[in-house]
């Protein structure tokens, strides 16, 4: 069966403050509505500002929208104690921007990745489900006894990716998870989760500035701008006929974009 994670209409005003006087709330966040489906893979693009991080943290149930609804196969997905979201975070995993950096130095590799299975309290086989995480993630068994400090930069990049596997969850949210890496990297991080994707079936939401990357890897884009949805549709049809003039202004940023959108990847 499929699995879809859906936001309808989802809005949020942070209270603006100028010293101490109070501002009138600023929209961060206004009637966004997505859809995120298993096999599939969307990008978000948007400027500084746009809204990118408040609209995960709503998805990722870490903050709770003033308007609209986030379901996951139709259930709410409400902020609240981590008991009642395990279920949640178990099938809705995150891959956070450099998440290379975010392995902690004092852990072997089996050790990171037993971590979300203990704090998610998922029974079970966990030797076994360790091993199928670094097998997706095309890692040798031999490099569970090693720390983050033994593993070249691709290799922690995949056990950083490995470690949103584990608990084998059905959607992926990763934000900026490209940004800063250098090319054969980078590249190399796009094959894996096209290959999370494709091959394994997971859905995707890809938020990211790098729109070569979108192109390469998202069949749907969303523009966000200013808290709202300014443009959606086929990535290769927004970015050969950008309607907006946000959409414009990205997609004109990088010579080339528009006219290689749909051809051989790179
Ligand atoms: N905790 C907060 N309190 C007040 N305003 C906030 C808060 N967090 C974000 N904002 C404001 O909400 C708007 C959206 O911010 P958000 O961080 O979601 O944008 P973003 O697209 O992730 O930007 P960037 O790419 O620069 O990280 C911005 O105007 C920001 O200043």
């Amino acid at each position: 069966m499929k699995a879809v994670l859906s936001a309808g209409n989802l809005g949020l005003s942070y209270p603006g403050r100028r010293l101490l006087k109070q501002r009138p709330a600023r929209p961060a966040l206004q009637d966004v509505s997505l859809r995120i489906a298993t096999g599939d893979s969307v990008g978000l693009v948007g400027g500084s500002g746009a809204g990118k991080s408040t609209l995960l943290r709503i998805l990722l149930a870490l903050e709770k929208p003033d308007a609209g609804t986030v379901t996951f196969n139709d259930t709410p997905v409400v902020p609240g104690p981590a008991s009642s979201l395990r279920w949640y975070r178990r099938a809705v995993q995150y891959i956070p921007q450099n998440p290379a950096a975010s392995l902690d130095p004092g852990m072997n590799v089996e050790r990171l990745l037993l971590e979300p299975l203990r704090q998610l309290r998922i029974n079970g086989d966990h030797r076994r489900m360790i091993l199928d995480a670094l097998q997706r993630v095309d890692l040798d068994r031999g490099l569970l006894a090693r720390r983050p400090s033994e593993l070249s930069g691709g290799q922690k990049q995949r056990v950083a990716i490995a470690r949103a596997l584990v608990p084998a969850p059905t959607i992926l949210l990763a934000d900026e998870p490209v940004s800063g890496l250098d090319l054969p990297l980078r590249n190399s991080v796009l094959a894996l989760l096209e290959q999370l994707v494709h091959r394994d079936g997971l859905g995707l939401l890809f938020v990211s500035h790098d729109l070569a990357a979108i192109a390469r890897l998202c069949s749907q884009t969303l523009v966000l701008s200013g808290g709202s949805i300014v443009e959606q549709g086929p990535t290769a049809a927004v970015y050969a006929n950008p309607q907006t003039r946000e959409a414009r202004e990205l997609v004109t940023s990088i010579p080339g974009l528009g006219r290689d959108v749909g051809q051989d990847k790179p």
